[in-house]
């Protein structure tokens, strides 16, 4: 069913370089979340932070209760087994091939038979569309089959919280759409909390139920998908709309007169612009219930029927 993360007054710095403060906010259970924020702005330290690969100065992490931050390494150790992480480039290791690279948590962390191995590898990659390609080494595949190839392994332990960072980077708009079907039909099918970290915009318009915006060394808003859509917050409608006019400059801060001018110009029918349709689980994956609740939300706001969810 996947466990929810409870993250309150985390303050994160490096020397004195202080990368976020006082965020709070909570991952709920099953759920699919994504944080974006200019780049620069912690969002890789804040997933580091949640695993507990990064110690925070202040706050706590809670995953299923226990406060990771607070934890023995050997606690924490076992605290990690809950978590499955695709990493960007998904951090295969070239020698060996994707059969063995997605085994390799197995071999390390379990002691199962290889044939009950190879029958959750198969399973796992039959999950991500990759069966046919157990031979194959990272060298020889594309971005998009190395990122679902690291979401095989990042699957094998049967994780409860998988956390993505940035998995359509470099990838192209065809790749990056199958690439978020698939994370949406998996996690209707697995039901862990998910949370990724993005640069992309229309994906983080149609795949999670929350979104989250770092800036200026503060998480300036977390809530449900629909309520930041329809933000008139002037940070979370510049990010969400991909604009130059707003607060965020090219070195991140613009000074407050080219701000209001430029805000004073905006003319782009705001917020009331139609909010963007959910990305479905495919066809033949039964949905978890909380669908039923978010199209109801989502159907409020738009002072609409319930849609065909
Ligand atoms: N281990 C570290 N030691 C010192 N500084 C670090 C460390 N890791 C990250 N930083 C700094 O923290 C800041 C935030 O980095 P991070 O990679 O989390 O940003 P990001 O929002 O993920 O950026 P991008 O969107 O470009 O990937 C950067 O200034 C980076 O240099």
């Amino acid at each position: 069913m996947g466990v929810e993360i409870c993250v309150e007054g985390l303050t994160k710095s490096f020397g004195r370089q202080v990368i976020w403060q006082d965020v709070s906010l909570t991952l709920p259970a099953g759920e699919v979340s994504v944080m974006l924020g200019p780049s620069g702005t912690g969002k890789s330290v804040f997933l580091k932070t949640l695993v507990g690969l990064l110690k925070p100065e202040q706050g706590s992490v809670k995953v299923a209760g226990r406060d990771i931050t607070r934890l023995r390494e050997h606690d924490l150790y076992e605290v990690r087994k809950l978590f499955g992480v695709l990493f960007q480039d998904g951090a295969l290791f070239g020698s060996m091939n994707l059969y063995d690279n997605i085994a390799f948590p197995l071999r390390e962390h379990t002691r199962k038979s290889e044939s009950e191995i190879k029958r959750i590898v198969l399973e796992k990659m039959d999950m991500v569309g990759l069966i046919g390609a157990e031979g194959k080494l990272p060298g020889e595949i594309s971005g998009g089959m190395r990122k679902r190839a690291g979401l095989a392994r990042a699957l094998v332990l049967d994780p409860e919280i998988i956390l993505f960072d940035e998995p359509d980077s470099g990838l192209d708009p065809v790749r990056v759409a199958y690439l978020n079907q698939l994370i949406v039909d998996l996690n209707a099918q697995i039901d862990a909390t998910f949370l990724i970290v993005t640069h992309d915009i229309a994906s983080a318009r149609q795949v999670p139920d929350n979104i989250g915006l770092l800036f200026r060394r503060e998480l300036v808003m977390f809530g449900p998908r629909e309520e930041l859509l329809a933000s008139d917050e002037p940070v979370v409608r510049q990010f969400l709309n991909g604009r130059m006019q707003g607060p965020i400059g090219m070195a991140e801060e613009k000074d407050a007169a080219q701000l209001e001018q430029e805000l004073a110009q905006i003319d782009d029918g705001g917020p009331a612009d139609a909010l963007t349709p959910r990305l479905l689980p495919g066809p033949g994956i039964t949905r978890p219930p909380r669908w039923e609740a978010i199209a109801r939300r989502e159907a409020k706001l738009h002072g609409t029927g319930v849609a065909d969810a």
